[in-house]
């Protein structure tokens, strides 16, 4: 029984990338082709890898290729595959709606800016739809190895609103797509024009792309019209080339099939390893985020390949979670061809795959570091804060990681300065690294916490990225060196702190009893403590966590996503020196004792980026202060 012609709706997010890429990329045309053949050269792969428990779905054609053909009568360019194929329901899932995850989030990251577009829409992976851009309408006829001939299908689109499909006969597996090219496209159906595109993007595909063989001249000079093809591709996978065999501009168009980025990688490892597992893998650090980085459903990254037959693409297995930006290709030569994702679960040699992969990636980010700086800022501009996770999730190389992460600093705006940098200037005597946390820069950067580090001049690690806390939980030295926060705990200087220091804070103490009894009872249990710090030199007072608590800024964090925080509370820390707290000092009514408590507490919450309980209460109090003032 077969169903006759249904006429279907694309999605909405289909014809708005329709629109899009007609509009945009018409600069760039030529991708189509390139996109169609890296289709086809899917299709072969998943039907090697479906014919491997399965090789009857082979119906007696193992030779997969892809083929090119012009028709300049009927101005049409057809690309066509002896791979899995597509049934109608496929047809009709796979063209006519996009079923990434974060097409929305990708819609949304539009600009309206071509040029920037443009790489989006590379990123995103226009894929078939692409055939719009030189074609007015696009035929597809295609079956699914396994299905009989009669289960044909054919799809027809003019790339408006919709689609149709029916049913036909169609003899040969797999796919055969026909661009009827729009007016003024005619480019492409030069035979030359073609071969050379086909090279420049789809040298590395595997299996061959074919087109007829150029005619010749006979004896008596007649041209000889040939109906061979010949493959105009090298047909070998370009990781099993041998790397001076390959140049950079391969290495670039394989990263785009590999990534569907159309951006140039910053870097890549290409190797052939030997010992306890055998193995060719070629990894490529991406130039530019992409728009789904934090998207944890995304799975795509490497693709999996057992002695050249495709199996899987996966990230988890393959890479670590915080280098989930790396793509490419792993070749195994040792794992069975019928590994499942339950058997890579369990598996130690892919356990052992992966350690290398690591270290090459690892490798090749610390020769970017030491040699190509502006490379490597990039890098740490898109990718930083997603390798600041490896530094809690990969024990092993958390070493080598901490060397290359980069920190913006009291004494550097950009995240530049690595903690080799920070300990070579560290001040004699010095034998910590400080670091404050705080949701922004500006916060970091004027927080009262760090007055008595610029006194000493002493160099300081701003932390603003939301990882970070959860980085120094994990992180708490380098080189021998602890890593302290400046705001935790009373405050430590380590060996910077002199005698001079030691004789002020004591004197400070002292000297500042009376005004801390008059705090603590002001301030009851809003605080655990009150007591007197040479941490201040501008700031009146300032709170700090227990050392071994939780940061304010945590603390922050995790309410603002929803979870139960234990209630703590801070200590505050004043500066007996400043005028108001001689103020403080100086008054013995306890309604304005209270007040100015009430103002100092807030104060010093707000000072390291807290929200006030009560901050109607706080603006009355300063009000009423300020016109005192005036008085
Ligand atoms: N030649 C083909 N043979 C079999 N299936 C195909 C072929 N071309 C496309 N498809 C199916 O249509 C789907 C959509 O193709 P499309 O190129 O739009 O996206 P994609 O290939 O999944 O993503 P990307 O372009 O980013 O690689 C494919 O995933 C595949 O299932």
């Amino acid at each position: 029984m077969s169903i006759a012609t249904e006429t279907l709706g694309f999605q909405t997010e289909v014809k708005q990338l329709l629109q899009l890429m007609i509009h945009s990329l018409y600069s760039n045309k030529e991708i189509f082709l390139r996109e169609l053949i890296s289709n086809a050269s899917d299709a072969a792969d998943k039907l090697r890898f479906e014919a491997i428990a399965k090789p009857e779905l082979y119906e007696n054609d193992g030779e997969l290729k892809i083929r090119v053909t012009l028709d300049k009568d009927a101005r049409t360019v057809t690309i066509a595959d002896n791979g899995i194929g597509m049934s109608r329901a496929e047809a009709i899932e796979h063209l006519g709606t996009i079923a990434k995850s974060g097409t929305r989030a990708f819609f949304d990251s539009l600009t309206g800016d071509a040029k920037q577009d443009t790489n989006l829409i590379g990123q995103f992976g226009v894929g078939f739809y692409s055939a719009f851009i030189v074609a007015d309408k696009v035929v597809v006829e295609s079956r699914r190895a396994g299905l009989p001939a009669s289960e044909g299908v054919r799809w027809e689109s003019e790339g408006q609103g919709e689609f149709s499909v029916s049913a036909i006969d169609k003899p040969g597996r797999g796919t055969e797509i026909v661009l009827h090219l729009k007016a003024g496209e005619d480019d492409f159906l030069d035979e030359w024009r073609v071969k050379s595109i086909v090279r420049k993007y789809s040298d590395h595909i595997s299996i061959p792309i074919e087109m007829k063989k150029g005619n010749s001249y006979g004896e008596n000079g007649e041209v000889i019209v040939s109906d061979e093809f010949e493959a105009v591709n090298q047909a070998s996978a370009l990781w099993t080339r041998s790397k001076n065999e390959i140049d950079d501009e391969q290495y670039k168009e394989f990263y785009k099939h590999v990534a569907h980025d159309f951006t140039e990688p910053l870097a890549w490892s290409h190797a052939r390893v030997e010992g306890r597992q055998e193995y060719t893998e070629l990894l490529y650090i991406p130039s530019r985020a992409p728009f789904d980085l934090y998207d944890r459903e995304r799975k795509q990254g490497i693709k999996l390949y057992v002695r050249r037959v495709f199996i899987m693409e996966d990230a988890e297995k393959l890479m670590p979670h915080y280098l989930r930006f790396v793509r490419g290709v792993i070749d195994s030569n040792d794992l069975p061809l019928n590994v499942s994702r339950e058997i890579l679960q369990e598996s130690r040699d892919i356990d052992t795959i992966r350690a290398g992969c690591v270290k090459k990636v690892l490798g090749v980010l610390e020769d970017l570091s030491a040699n190509q700086t502006e490379k490597y800022a990039t890098f740490w501009k898109e990718f930083g804060q997603v390798l600041k996770e490896g530094v809690g999730e990969d024990f092993a190389n958390k070493e080598r990681i901490a060397k290359l992460l980069r920190f913006a600093t009291t004494s550097s705006d950009e995240q530049t300065v690595s903690l080799a940098d920070y300990v070579a200037r560290m001040k004699e005597g010095q034998d910590k690294i400080y670091y404050i946390t705080a949701d922004t820069p500006a916060a970091a950067r004027h927080s009262p916490h760090l007055e008595v580090f610029r006194k000493k001049g002493v160099e300081v690690l701003l932390l603003t990225d939301r990882v970070d806390e959860w980085m120094v939980a994990h992180l708490t030295e380098f080189d021998g060196k602890a890593l302290v926060s400046v705001a935790k705990g009373a405050l430590d200087l380590g060996g910077l702190e002199d005698e001079a220091d030691k004789a002020a804070q004591q004197q400070a103490e002292e000297a500042a009893r009376p005004v801390i009894a008059k705090l603590k009872e002001a301030l009851g249990d809003k605080v655990a403590e009150v007591r007197a710090t040479a941490r201040l030199t501008d700031s009146p007072a300032c709170l700090v966590n227990p050392e071994h608590g939780m940061s304010a800024h945590l603390e922050r964090l995790l309410k603002s996503a929803g979870q139960a925080v234990p209630v703590s509370r801070p200590t505050l820390e004043i500066n007996p020196e400043h005028p108001l707290l001689a103020r403080l000092a100086a008054e013995n009514e306890s309604e304005r004792i209270g007040e100015l408590a009430a103002v100092l507490f807030d104060q010093a919450l707000l000072a390291e980026g807290g929200k006030l309980d009560d901050p109607a209460g706080f603006v009355k109090r300063v009000n009423a202060l300020l016109l005192e003032m005036s008085r």
